[in-house]
């Protein structure tokens, strides 16, 4: 049995804040630390504790963890205990439970009192990787700020265009708190990124030729999986270089962590352009504005911006199949939105739409980008064909003053991704990435920061790497609710399942 505290207050401390003893109570997933492959390991008190105002208090404590998706089946709790009070007087009731808590838990993130590299002598690293994304700057702004600032880690240096960079050492730049002063406020990454080019012995060697023991890697999916691939040929070769992963990505796809940075920014920017189409549609007989935003396999953005800019009729994501015509297809639903206010908007992500494209014979050739991943085909061009041409012929038939649809397609394309972050961005950048510094100031390796139930913390990058985050169209998600509220179908009945049969088999283009 375990032991733990159902008095209400506390039950939320447990789920949503950090937990002392917590490998007792719970499942904390491990990260790799320096020590457990290196011989000659030492460590240095934190110099944050070396200053005078900041309370021991304030280092994370080695059990310290946050606790992810806590159930607690009340059904399986069994009163076992008394009633207790604790130091602040608080009455509480300590119960035992079998098998009724399912709490997966991780480290806490933030300074230890004690460090495992010198700071004088150490030396870091920091590179971006993948597409650009908001924030990307004042990730390495941050990086930079914590290290010297915090640590007095003085020698930093940035990696130039992603991981092909670390081959070409002559052209890396050294990073001090003047050169980033102002990187926040510029969109892009000051050091650059690229896709491919990752070859791990290489990177590795070049780690240890310039005597680099600190590495800070920003990036998306894949990066994470090239950052892993370093960190365990660290390992392997017994080497004591911390490896620390900051995930990036706008379309928010990483598992477990409760967003990426990029994301809000790239959905308010995305947001910007509903609205514009919107305006547009408004502006004349039977409009329809149809936005295309990012998103190749996850359809985060175009759900989030379709329900924040609260004008969106129909949302499109790679998460749910859908078809055009037939009862209850797009084309019904978006003549019946036409009919009823003159205009409709629809919102489709970039990754939509590819299995009936396919079907349809709309498909390409596969093409791969210089990391592997495939190209999609431009379902944007794609769907506003259909639409014009089913929907003109709806209007023709019900000849309403002669009017035909007037369709307008934005692309805002890089223009969600090229921006600068927005204050939220900015600030969650800040913190993720001072406690990748601090987690590997620490010795703490192969991990990813991020926020887990609003709390910082360290995960395992296994337990990232080979998974994608997206959209949960279940009772009671977020996708429920852009159903109800743009009123269309939601492709998950019976009847949806045979129509997307009857569709694939008869529709021509
Ligand atoms: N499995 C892998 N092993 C090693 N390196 C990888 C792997 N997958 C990708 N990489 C490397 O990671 C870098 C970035 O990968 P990719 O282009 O897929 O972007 P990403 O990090 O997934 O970002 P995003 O998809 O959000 O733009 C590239 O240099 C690529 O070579
Ligand atoms: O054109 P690029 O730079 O390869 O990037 C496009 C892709 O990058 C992403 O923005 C992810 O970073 C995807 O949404 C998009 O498909
Ligand atoms: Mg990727």
């Amino acid at each position: 049995w375990a032991f733990t505290s159902l008095h209400p207050r506390r039950t939320s401390l447990i789920a949503l804040s950090s937990v002392s003893k917590s490998s007792e109570l719970w499942n904390v997933e491990k990260v790799d630390h320096i020590s457990e492959w290196t011989t000659n390991h030492e460590s240095y008190p934190n110099p944050l504790s070396l200053k005078d105002k900041i309370p021991s208090s304030w280092f994370v404590g080695v059990d310290d963890a946050v606790a992810m998706n806590v159930k607690i089946d009340a059904h399986e709790t069994i009163d076992v205990s008394d009633d207790d009070t604790d130091e602040d007087g608080d009455e509480h009731t300590t119960v035992g439970h079998r098998g009724g808590i399912n709490a997966e838990a991780f480290i806490l993130a933030g300074p230890r009192a004690e460090i495992s590299f010198d700071p004088s002598t150490s030396k870091a690293a920091i590179v971006t990787c993948g597409g650009l994304c908001p924030g990307l700057n004042s990730v390495v702004r941050e990086v930079v700020m914590c290290l010297s600032r915090q640590y007095g880690v003085k020698d930093i240096v940035g990696i130039p265009k992603g991981y092909r960079g670390f081959l070409y050492p002559e052209e890396w730049k050294s990073l001090d708190e003047g050169g980033v002063q102002n990187l926040h406020n510029q969109g892009g990454s000051m050091l650059g990124s690229s896709r491919g080019g990752h070859d791990t012995g290489a990177i590795v060697d070049s780690l240890v030729n310039e005597g680099i023991n600190l590495l800070f890697v920003s990036g998306g999916d894949g990066t994470v999986r090239g950052a892993s691939k370093i960190a365990e040929e660290v390992k392997r070769r017994g080497l004591a270089i911390s490896v620390a992963c900051i995930p990036k990505t706008i379309d928010n796809d990483i598992p477990l962590i409760d967003r990426t940075f990029g994301f809000e920014t790239a959905c308010e920017a995305a947001c910007e352009a509903i609205k514009v189409a919107n305006t547009e549609a408004a502006g004349f007989p039977f409009g329809l504005g149809v936005v295309k935003v990012m998103g190749r396999n996850s359809g985060f953005i175009a759900m989030h911006s379709s329900l924040g800019s609260c004008v969106a009729d129909l949302c499109l994501v790679p998460e749910v199949d859908f078809y055009l015509d037939g009862k209850g297809g797009i084309v019904d639903h978006l003549y019946e939105r036409l009919l009823v206010n003159d205009k409709a908007v629809v919102v489709v992500a970039e990754g939509a739409g590819q299995k009936l494209m396919a079907e349809l014979g709309a498909a390409g050739e596969e093409v791969k980008d210089a990391s592997g991943n495939v190209l999609l085909d431009d379902v944007g061009p794609w769907l506003c064909k259909q639409l014009k041409q089913r929907l003109d012929e709806r209007l023709e038939e019900a000849s309403i003053h002669g009017d035909k649809l007037t369709l307008k397609y934005v692309d805002p394309s890089y223009m969600v991704r090229g921006v600068p972050p927005n204050t939220a961005d900015n600030l969650y950048c800040l913190q993720l990435a001072h406690n990748a510094v601090h987690g590997a100031m620490a010795g703490l390796s192969n991990f990813i920061v991020g926020s887990v139930n609003t709390k910082e913390c360290y995960v395992p990058i296994s337990m990232v790497a080979n998974k994608r985050s997206v959209i949960d169209t279940s009772h009671q998600s977020l996708w429920e609710m852009v159903v109800f509220s743009t009123g269309q179908p939601s492709f998950q009945t019976n009847d949806d399942k045979d129509a997307i049969t009857t569709a694939s088999g008869g529709t021509t283009i």
